[in-house]
């Protein structure tokens, strides 16, 4: 009663076969222009609430975080019940988030040596694009592979060959993962727990689960053997000295340790490395705006050897530019499913407990009404007339309220020192025979654009 409106739905399957599995973003957009921007589907017998635009994203994400923090019973449940991304509302998820918070902050959020961990890696990024100079070039494995070492030094304390067998096999296990994730067998699986037992391409992503938790628990060995209590080198030395202040009942136990470092590697990885793909695409199909970023980062960067993160305050073009790349993209654009926590209510309407909800992140990011050029990539959205920087609330890429990405600080720190620094040293151009950029995105959980080539000019060389 008083349910959100939408589509008829079939017996059993209800709207499954209204929306396209493959990429569901325009038939989302259709039926908004049809119901309104709280809508309602049936995922099979499930009711699922869809929240689109600022407003109604706000109300339920921020004005009432609580009712809306919780997480839809995941496809292929049974595996995700444990870690952070995936876990509902609840003690071992706020414990968990809560650590994380600190023990990132603990790293150096804020401070010089996350800021340092980043330099680092970038030098090897400059290694590769300068071996690279001139040839069209395919980026997409330096990005991954710079933000993946990264996340790894953060987490493990260690970063890894580009070569390296472990990373080759967690990253293609997330692959496969993901894709069993995002498709049709996952759909199944969790609407018809008859088919559950039987041989079908789910069961893979359950050996690829299995695989990557050894993966996790060499890594935690590996630990316990070299650690000092007390004196702890990275995340997995942090989580073991909390563990040891802990009952047994806690809400901190080793096989949570594997599960939340897997899913901050999973997070951290193909978000931010995308992010930077994308916006390369977009600095070579306008090179004037590539160029004024370049003149405001020489400008204010003169006489310094490298970018430190506070310099961002002086560089409110090279900001706009960079929270603009992340707004066109809509890296996430169905964020994570939610769901309600207990009976509720959302513009107006009754929303049950226990109902699915989905944020459509990209109907903010893309609001008329919220942004100066909703439809076009265009850093004014992010200055105002004094060209300095401002960031208005409808930007939340990260989502917004409890669940918002807690790896958000690390993903800006990142996103700006690569930019600046790649900007500073090389020039990107897009490759005269390659036709045109083509923005249309591969459709995932991540966007993803479609692999490109590019070139790169030296810029300026370091001081
Ligand atoms: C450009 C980069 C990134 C973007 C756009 C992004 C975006 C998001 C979004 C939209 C969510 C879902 C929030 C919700 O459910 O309401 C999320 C969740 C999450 N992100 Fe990120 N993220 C990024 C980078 C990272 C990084 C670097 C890390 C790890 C350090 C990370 C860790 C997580 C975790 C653990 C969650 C789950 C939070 C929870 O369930 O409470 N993300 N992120």
């Amino acid at each position: 009663k008083n349910f959100p409106p939408g589509p008829p739905s079939v017996p059993l399957l209800g709207n499954l076969l209204s929306l396209n599995i493959k990429d569901p973003l325009n038939d989302i957009e259709r039926l908004r222009q049809s119901y309104g921007n709280v809508y309602s589907l049936f995922f099979g017998l499930k009711p699922v609430v869809i929240i689109n635009g600022f407003k109604a994203m706000r109300e339920a994400m921020v004005i009432k975080a609580a009712d809306f923090a919780g997480r839809a019973p995941f496809f292929l449940s049974p595996v995700f019940i444990i870690g952070v991304i995936t876990v509902d509302y609840s003690p071992l998820w706020r414990d968990t988030r809560r650590f994380i918070l600190m023990t990132l902050k603990n790293f150096g959020l804020g401070k010089k040596s996350m800021e340092d961990r980043i330099h680092e890696e970038i030098q090897y990024t400059i290694k590769t694009l300068e071996n690279n100079i001139g040839k069209a070039f395919c980026p997409q494995f330096v990005f991954h592979n710079a933000v993946s070492n990264i996340i790894c030094k953060v987490l493990f304390g260690t970063r890894y060959e580009y070569d390296d067998d472990t990373i080759k096999t967690l990253i293609q296990c997330f692959k496969r993962i993901n894709k069993i994730l995002n498709g049709p067998w996952a759909l199944l699986y969790d609407s018809i727990p008859l088919i559950r037992r039987l041989p079908l391409p789910y069961n893979t992503a359950f050996e690829d689960v299995e695989l990557i938790l050894d993966i996790a628990q060499d890594l935690v060995n590996e630990h316990k053997k070299t650690r000092v209590p007390g004196e702890p080198r990275d995340f997995v030395d942090c989580y073991l000295d909390e563990l040891e202040k802990r009952d047994d009942d806690s809400t901190f136990f080793e096989e949570q340790l594997k599960r939340v470092t897997l899913d901050l590697y999973s997070a951290g990885t193909d978000t931010t490395s995308n992010t930077l793909l994308s916006g390369f695409l977009y600095l070579m199909k306008y090179p004037h705006i590539q160029e004024r970023c370049q003149q405001e980062i020489d400008r204010v960067l003169d006489g310094q050897d490298k970018v430190s993160y506070e310099n961002r305050h002086n560089m409110p073009y090279t900001q706009a530019v960079i929270h603009e790349i992340q707004r066109i993209t809509s890296l996430v654009p169905l964020s994570v499913f939610h769901c309600t926590t207990k009976d509720t209510e959302l513009s107006g309407y009754s929303i049950p407990q226990g109902t699915i909800v989905i944020q459509n992140l990209t109907s903010v990011l893309r609001e008329e009404g919220q942004w100066k050029f909703p439809h076009e990539f265009n850093p004014e959205n992010f200055l105002n007339d004094q060209g300095e920087f401002l960031k208005p609330q409808a930007f939340m890429p990260f989502s917004a309220g409890f669940r918002i990405c807690p790896g958000e600080g690390l993903a800006r720190m990142e996103l700006f020192l690569i930019l600046v620094t790649l900007l500073r040293k090389f020039k990107f151009v897009w490759p005269e025979d390659a036709g045109e950029p083509d923005f249309t995105p591969v459709y995932g959980a991540i966007l993803s654009p479609k692999p490109y080539l590019m070139k790169q000019g030296l810029e300026t060389v370091y001081l």
